[in-house]
């Protein structure tokens, strides 16, 4: 099977468990790789016959934005679950990175991979 993917989609939100993080923005990575056949689209070069990753993108980063959440595990089995459910995506794998979270670090953060019931 295929795969479209988003690297690096970088959002600003509020997020975190302790009181100083829940009045700052703080800076999420997603990485987003789709399970998907493009198939289709290759043969009739039609955008709407593919998984569009701008529309993903911009659902991603609206509902991320929106989120007032503690844990980065909150807020990506959110963000799995709506791509399932709204991009009829059967597969799913995302990492998210929180990169400030902890100052000796490069980044922290998640893996995680979803697939449709
Ligand atoms: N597994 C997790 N560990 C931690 C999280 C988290 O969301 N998942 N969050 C924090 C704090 O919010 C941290 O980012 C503050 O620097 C600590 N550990």
């Amino acid at each position: 099977m295929d795969t479209v993917f988003i690297q690096g989609l970088s959002v600003d939100t509020v997020i975190g468990v302790y009181d100083w993080e829940k009045k700052i923005q703080q800076t999420l990575l997603f990485d987003i790789e789709m399970t998907f056949d493009i198939a289709a689209a290759a043969a009739t070069d039609d955008l709407a016959d593919t998984l569009d990753y701008e529309a993903v993108s911009n659902r991603v980063m609206a509902h991320v934005k929106a989120a007032r959440v503690e844990l980065l595990e909150t807020l990506v089995e959110q963000v799995a679950q709506l791509i399932i459910g709204e991009f009829n995506v059967a597969k799913v794998a995302i990492t998210l990175h929180k990169p400030g979270a902890v100052k000796a670090a490069k980044s922290v953060g998640l893996r995680i991979v979803r697939t449709a019931e």
